[in-house]
């Protein structure tokens, strides 16, 4: 399977929903010409509004639902729809939706490591369950920004199969080295394709990094932003993944019976 991958990045408006629909939609409308599956960032409807994420979180996934139902089939794109601020119960959580082409909602993961340092812990609640789904038959994770410091929970993904991991972040600028290093060791050691999609711009407590990247199973970055908004889009072949995999078989070589 071949696909162009874009992943899209941007300045987000802070604790402004409609005006970084607007804004996403523009974008995903001109990516769509040229990409089968686009990404979009964290938390990218709100931004790190955390004080107020209480009244600005969606209701049980409602609004952020119908409006990626309805543009996916719209734009016959598959959405790795970054994530979005949920409210269930008491509770909110980061929650990263995807969508395929026909604007069916194939998976829900919520965030499973939460950010201390941006006070994540006090405003959000911690999701449970892996980040696994399908498109096109490909077998793919979505996971969010801080979740890549987490190797076993990267490796508990592909251990299940995936050849394609899908990251979503609001990464802060001073720590840019860490994204980029992060993100490439996932793809050597996984022997997978990463593409990360990192919003640009500020709010009133941090710089955003940008440098949207993607990077194939060899660890080599195909396509890198800077931080300016737009598109970083490249073409995978996503068989390469299984030919990296047999030309050094990690996976078959784990210990687990050490580790
Ligand atoms: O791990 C980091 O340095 C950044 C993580 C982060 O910003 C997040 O998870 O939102």
């Amino acid at each position: 399977m071949k696909w162009t991958v874009s992943c899209l990045q941007f300045d987000i408006s802070y604790g402004n929903p409609s005006e970084n629909f607007k804004k996403a939609e523009t974008l995903i409308e001109q990516e769509s010409r040229h990409a089968d599956v686009i990404v979009l960032p964290e938390l990218w409807t709100t931004g790190y509004d955390l004080t107020r994420l209480d009244q600005l979180a969606d209701e049980n996934g409602e609004v952020s639902e119908q409006w990626l139902k309805k543009t996916a089939k719209a734009y016959n794109v598959h959405l790795v729809a970054g994530s979005f601020a949920v409210k269930e119960g008491e509770n909110v959580y980061n929650t990263m939706y995807i969508a395929d082409n026909s604007g069916q909602i194939v998976k829900r993961y919520q965030k499973a490591h939460l950010f201390q340092l941006m006070d994540e812990h006090l405003h959000l609640a911690a999701g449970n369950s892996d980040g696994s789904f399908e498109l096109d038959g490909v077998k793919c994770a979505g996971l969010i920004c801080y979740d890549i410091r987490f190797p076993e929970w990267i490796r508990k993904h592909t251990s299940q199969g995936a050849n394609v991991l899908f990251i979503s972040a609001e990464w802060p600028l001073p720590r840019l080295d860490h994204w980029r290093s992060l993100l490439v060791a996932r793809a050597i050691e996984n022997q997978c394709f990463v593409a990360a999609s990192n919003c640009t711009g500020s709010n009133p407590d941090n710089e955003f990094a940008g440098h949207s990247l993607i990077i194939d199973p060899w660890g080599r970055i195909l396509a890198e932003g800077d931080r300016t908004e737009g598109a970083v889009r490249a073409e995978i072949d996503v068989s390469e993944s299984a030919s990296v995999r047999e030309t050094i078989p990690v996976f078959k070589d784990l210990r687990r019976d050490l580790y």
